[in-house]
């Protein structure tokens, strides 16, 4: 009896390593903002769903935000219809606004949710028009210091989290498209194209979440991009404040939402490679990250980052 071997033991002891994490983590909201770029592959978007699915079982709240970046390209592109970037936005016509939601809420969410619920009837897919949760005013960019019309391209005004709140508290994951419905109830289409990054911050910053995960096709955030793949691990609100300026094309809205995130509330804001697959758990599960991790000022908010990095430490020794 006492010489039977218990092959899974090893296992067992990978998930009681696991505890402290799950205990801390018990009952906390995550946003994960899901890139286009990094969507691309089947076995990726399959794992990323495991993950998601895992952190809903594990107890924390997972709110997902996704882009389709690409996906809208290739459709616009299909159509015979100009498609062009100002500021690391879309310009967004009235036409190509029917596209950007037809291609954001009709296939890319549609598939997440469906990877999703081959797992349990777990997620449920909203946009930004649905009960009120995102309202938006015309965002205008700014290119050269001039304001320059980009159409149909949202700024995020108001968030009503109540129903993203009561589908978390039904044990559902949300996921959730960034069209946006116009503050003015008089105005045309009457929605918005935002961002996915910005999205995903401000409704972070709105739900308190713990977390905001940035995933993307890149590392992190490059010190030196495109000079030198070095991968800034750590940075405070502040220090990102001053590279802001310096950042080109798609991680201007990225690191501007991290920002956003960790001056509301948020207290860490990551920017994590989605191209690895199980990413999401590798972040949590690894000391440092594998990726960039934004952190507050303040030093009521930090003690918390220092509570979370200090456990994590202890989980790494244990894991070893
Ligand atoms: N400092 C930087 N570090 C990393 N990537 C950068 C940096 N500056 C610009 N980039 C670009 O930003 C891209 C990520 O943004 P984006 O293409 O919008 O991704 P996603 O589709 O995941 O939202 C990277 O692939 C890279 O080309
Ligand atoms: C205003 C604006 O640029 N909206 C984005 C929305 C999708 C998005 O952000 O997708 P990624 O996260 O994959 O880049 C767009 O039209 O492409």
């Amino acid at each position: 009896m006492s010489a039977r071997k218990h092959t899974a033991l090893p296992k067992a002891r990978t998930l009681i390593e696991a505890l402290p994490w799950l205990t801390r983590h018990h009952g906390k909201t995550v946003v994960i903002k899901f890139g286009g770029n990094a969507m691309v592959d089947e076995e990726l978007k399959a794992a990323f769903a495991q993950d998601v699915v895992f952190l809903r079982h594990a107890g924390l709240r997972p709110v997902v935000v996704h882009g389709g970046g690409p996906q809208i390209s290739a459709q616009l592109e299909r159509l015979g219809l100009e498609s062009e970037f100002k500021a690391g936005l879309r310009v967004t016509t009235p036409e190509a606004m029917d596209v950007v939601r037809m291609v954001l809420a009709g296939q890319v969410q549609r598939e997440l949710v469906g990877l999703l619920n081959q797992h349990g009837p777990l997620a449920v897919g909203m946009t930004g028009e649905d009960a009120h949760l995102m309202t938006a005013t015309r965002h205008y960019a700014e290119v050269d210091g001039e304001r320059v019309d980009i159409g149909r391209v949202g700024e995020v005004t108001a968030i009503d989290t109540g129903a993203v709140r009561a589908l978390l508290d039904d044990g559902r994951i949300p996921v959730i498209s960034s069209v946006a419905r116009s503050a003015d109830a008089g105005d045309g289409t009457g929605v918005f194209n935002v961002n996915a990054d910005t999205a995903a911050a401000a409704l972070a910053a709105a739900l308190g979440a713990e977390t905001l995960m940035v995933l993307t096709d890149v590392e992190g955030l490059y010190e030196d991009w495109p000079h030198s793949d070095e991968v800034i691990s750590r940075l405070t609100a502040t220090e990102l404040e001053k590279l802001l300026p310096d950042l080109a094309s798609g991680m201007v809205p990225k690191m501007r939402g991290c920002l956003h995130a960790v001056r509301n509330g948020v207290h860490t804001a990551r920017v994590i490679d989605g191209r690895v697959q199980h990413s999401i758990l590798l972040e949590i599960f690894t000391d440092e990250g594998i990726g960039t991790m934004v952190v507050p000022d303040e030093p009521a908010a930090a003690a918390g980052i220092a509570d979370i990095k200090g456990s994590s430490e202890s989980e790494k020794a244990g894991a070893a």
